[in-house]
This record gives C-alpha cells, structure tokens and sequence, in this order.
C-alpha cells in the first residue's frame, strides 16, 4: 500500500500518479485536499504516520513546490523525505538514503515526469551496506535531539 497526499496544488497530479500506477497494480491509501485549500504540514503528518504505523510501505507527498512537504516531512523520527525533480536523483535517493518518501512540485513539475518518478521511487530497492551505516548515523543524529 501507497500512501499519497497533497495540498491543494496538488490534486490534479495525485490523480495522475494514482491513475498512471494503479493499472501496474499499485494501490493507494489517498489523503490530503480534493480541491478545497488547506495546510501542506497537516498533510505531510498525516501520510507520515501511516508509514509509521506500518499500514502504507512508501508515501508520496505533492504540494506546490514539494519543499514544504519535505520539510514537514523530515521533522518526524523515522522518516527520510526527498525533493525528487530527475530521475538520477530519484534513483539514487532509493538506493543510497532508503528513503521512505518522495516529494514533488505540481507547480514546478509536469504530471507525466511525476508519474515517471514516482515509478522509480517505488521500484528501486536500497543498496545496504556502506549506506546503512550513513543511515545508522542520520538516526543517532535524530535519537540525539
Ligand atoms: O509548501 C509549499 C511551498 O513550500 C507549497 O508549494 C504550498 O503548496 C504553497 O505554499 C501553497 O500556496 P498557496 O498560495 O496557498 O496556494
């Protein structure tokens, strides 16, 4: 299960991604606006505790920019949110910070490249090894706050 959310910057390209992935079998645990505004921070908690909780394996957050989610994102224990813009990065984000979920602009972003994205971010796997041992240290850095 996906976790997916947005603010109302959003929508339309939550819609794309939903759409686009669920005919390759993804299912989706939707949250965030519809249409109606409201505050990216809310939503970004909310999606973030459903990873926690272990009821959603990844979560992807969209918002105008995608800064606002990953900074909300990335101040709960546990998670480790990336701004994803190319797929290098996207890639790389997978398979050296594990990370467990993507942010994207719907202001900055067209649809079809998120769509692209967010295939990559949930089908490629974490490396290990020497980046464990980074992840073990952003941990400590986090369990030290
Ligand atoms: O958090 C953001 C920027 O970091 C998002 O882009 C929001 O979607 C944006 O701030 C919303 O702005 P609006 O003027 O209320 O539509």
């Amino acid at each position: 299960m996906i976790a997916i959310g947005c603010d109302h910057a959003g929508v339309e390209m939550k819609k794309a991604i939903i759409a686009a992935l669920s005919v390759q079998g993804y299912e989706f645990m939707e949250m965030g606006s519809e249409g109606e505004p409201c505050d990216y921070p809310d939503v970004a908690e909310k999606l973030c505790h459903e990873i926690l909780a272990g009821h959603c394996d990844k979560g992807i957050l969209i918002c105008g920019t995608g800064i606002g989610m990953s900074i909300a994102a990335n101040k709960i224990k546990g998670i480790r949110a990336a701004l994803c813009a190319d797929s290098f990065s996207t890639r790389f984000t997978r398979m050296h910070n594990d990370t467990n979920v993507m942010c994207m602009g719907a202001r900055t972003l067209g649809c079809g490249l998120a769509c692209e994205l967010a295939e990559i971010f949930l089908t490629t796997e974490f490396e290990g090894g020497r980046h464990q041992r980074r992840i073990d240290l952003i941990t400590a850095i986090e369990n030290n706050q």
